[in-house]
């Protein structure tokens, strides 16, 4: 999982809300580690799913259990007494775990204030790297990453059945039929979310998985007599609850039993915090909450693209939605070998935008506009330099611009052209690719609500948050085209 990411998110320190901060010192975030972007293989994050579009008010089953399990599990109480026990401390005193629309959650079991702390679990009952057996650690070489380690302490525990000393968690994971990843998605579900760049980063993500597999196999063979079977299928899942349900922090990545019963909430303050002096991570309340209401807590600033490939659920109007674009040189453009080396020169990859994305000189994040003289806020500088750079039809212009960047801040193409008329085609470049983007996935809507039909739950899901996906990019879309229109507008 993203390595990079990780480590430039180690390092801040929580931007902590007034409430937070009165009663509690914590040392630092702690993040869920989604898989997405992520540059090297053996190396990810997690995710599962209840796709609902409310938040229930209240629990409506107090026994904890998988949904395939043919055995019933621990009941709510049980499991957190247990996970108390092992811990030889208190966990929660004002939580407990129950059934939602998103799968297992917590909710108050009493009044909760802001500022409250409202659990706390010690490192020593979270699971990471260092759960693996000595003999399979000793396997594994350097290159495979923490979720495939993770991922593969949660198959071996979990073949060990109840003789695991993890087995009440374990064995509550949600089974790979209530995850709603896109990875899991067949090809015509797959069909729904084409437009978008997440269907290619759903393929790539399953061929990284499948390599990943093929690399750790032969560890997995020396343990076959003993163990059984690991399949590439068992692997997948594997590896995506760690994804959706693993948090990074100073001492990597854990599995925190308990607080992964938290769901997300896009806006809410909570956040997983890890304290290594105390050796525990905790979570604050961020507002207050009425006994039996279901407590939330933010995964990060994750759009439904994110959420959607690592999480496998999505939020309608996620206010964190972006739409990540390509736009390339014509391959029949006479200049464009001279524009691509140039582009090569001059490209600085984006320090903040484009957290944990793999970094392309073509592709772009687009952002909400929110008005019309948003000052190109949402549409980046370097997409309207690499759109002045492609609107250049003879040598000499493109060496103008190198001359200009060179007498300027060193950046190619991020003033307006001189020549005006050049700069409105830079900009009527761009509207014309946003026009085929937005007609794109306007189609793709429509025929999504044309063809709905009450089909079986999953697919409902999965067509719910096609069209949150879907929706989000094209107001997003829709927002940068009035942008440059207006853009346009002015230099006319
Ligand atoms: C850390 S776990 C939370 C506990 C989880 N509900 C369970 O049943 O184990 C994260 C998973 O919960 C679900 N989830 C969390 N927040 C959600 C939300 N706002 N809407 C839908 N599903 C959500 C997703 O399946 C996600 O991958």
């Amino acid at each position: 999982m993203r390595k990079v990411a990780l480590s430039i998110r180690k390092k801040q320190k929580q931007a902590r809300p007034d409430a937070l901060t009165k009663r509690h010192r914590i040392d630092t975030r702690s993040f869920p580690m989604p898989f997405r972007g992520r540059g090297s293989s053996l190396s990810w994050s997690l995710h599962s799913v209840f796709h609902s579009r409310c938040l229930h008010t209240s629990p409506n089953h107090l026994i904890l259990y998988s949904l395939t399990s043919p055995q019933p599990q621990l009941s709510a109480n049980e499991f957190l007494r247990w996970l108390e026990r092992k811990a030889t401390s208190t966990i929660s005193s004002s939580l407990s775990i129950a059934k939602s629309s998103y799968g297992r959650s917590l909710f108050a079991s009493k009044a909760i204030q802001a500022g409250d702390c409202i659990l706390k679990v010690p490192y020593s009952v979270q699971i990471t790297a260092d759960n693996l057996l000595p003999e399979i650690r000793y396997l594994i070489g350097e290159e495979v990453g923490n979720i495939a380690k993770l991922a593969i302490v949660i198959l071996f525990e979990k073949k060990l059945g109840q003789g695991s000393e993890w087995y009440p968690y374990i064995s509550c994971l949600p089974q790979q039929r209530e995850l709603h990843n896109a990875i899991f998605w067949n090809e015509s579900e797959l069909e729904m979310i084409r437009p978008s760049s997440i269907h290619q980063e759903t393929i790539n993500q399953k061929s990284q998985i499948e390599k990943d597999f093929l690399a750790i196999n032969p560890v997995f063979e020396c343990f076959r007599q003993s163990f059984g079977d690991f399949s590439y299928k068992d692997f997948m899942h594997a590896c995506t609850l760690v994804g959706s349900r693993a948090w990074g922090s100073t001492k990597g990545l854990s599995l925190i039993p308990f607080a992964d019963f938290l769901n997300h909430d896009g806006v809410s303050e909570s956040i997983v915090m890890s304290d290594d002096d105390k050796q525990c991570s905790e979570v604050i309340a961020d507002r207050d909450y009425a006994p039996g209401e279901q407590v939330l807590i933010s995964y990060g600033k994750f759009s439904n693209a994110t959420l959607m490939l690592d999480f496998g659920f999505t939020i309608p109007h996620n206010i964190y939605d972006q739409v990540q674009i390509q736009f390339d040189i014509p391959k029949n453009d006479p200049l464009h070998d001279m524009k691509l080396e140039l582009l090569q020169q001059y490209f600085v990859p984006p320090s903040k935008d484009m957290k944990g994305l793999k970094y392309c000189l073509n592709s772009f994040t687009i952002k909400e506009v929110r008005t019309a003289k948003g000052k190109g806020k949402g549409i980046p500088q370097s997409l309207r330099a690499f759109a002045r750079v492609l609107s250049c039809t003879s040598s000499q212009e493109l060496h103008n611009l190198v001359m200009e960047a060179e007498q300027t801040d060193g950046r190619l193409a991020r003033r307006p052209l001189q020549d005006i008329s050049k700069e409105i085609q830079a900009h009527m470049m761009l509207s014309s690719l946003f026009i085929q983007l937005i007609e794109e996935r306007s189609a793709t809507l429509t025929s999504l609500d044309s063809s709905y039909s009450p089909l079986c739950e999953g697919v409902s899901v999965r067509r719910l948050m096609a069209r949150d996906l879907l929706h989000g990019e094209l107001g997003i879309l829709k927002s940068a085209f009035a942008w440059l229109e207006n853009y346009r507008n002015s230099l006319t």
